[in-house]
């Protein structure tokens, strides 16, 4: 199901809102690291962020080395091959509101 992408502008809103989150892809998703004291603390952040993810029905994509989360958010379902979308500048808010 198309998913309408951000524009160029909605984009630049979206990093200077959530100013820990970089550009990556081509401008086709955003990428925040973040760095725990363990591995316990990076498992329970990811365990917080899957339970956001399932109610917004919207998921991340993300690589875990002991206490380091890197956390990549694109939408499969927009445009010709995925892009961003409304619902990774929502999925974005509510992670930098648990970090
Ligand atoms: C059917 C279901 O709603 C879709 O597949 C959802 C699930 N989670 C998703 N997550 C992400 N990141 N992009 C999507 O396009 C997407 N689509």
């Amino acid at each position: 199901m198309a998913v309408p992408e951000l524009d160029a502008q909605e984009t630049e809103q979206l990093l200077a809102d959530h100013p820990d989150w970089s550009l990556g892809r081509e401008g086709k998703a955003i990428t925040r690291t973040f760095q725990f004291g363990d591995f316990s603390e990076a498992w329970g952040f990811m365990s917080r962020v899957a339970l956001l993810a399932e109610a917004q029905d919207h998921h991340p994509e993300w690589f875990n080395v002991y206490a380091k989360v890197e956390v990549t958010l694109t939408t499969h379902d927009a445009g010709e091959s995925g892009g961003l979308s409304a619902r990774d500048a929502k999925l974005a808010a509510s992670i930098d509101a648990l970090a």
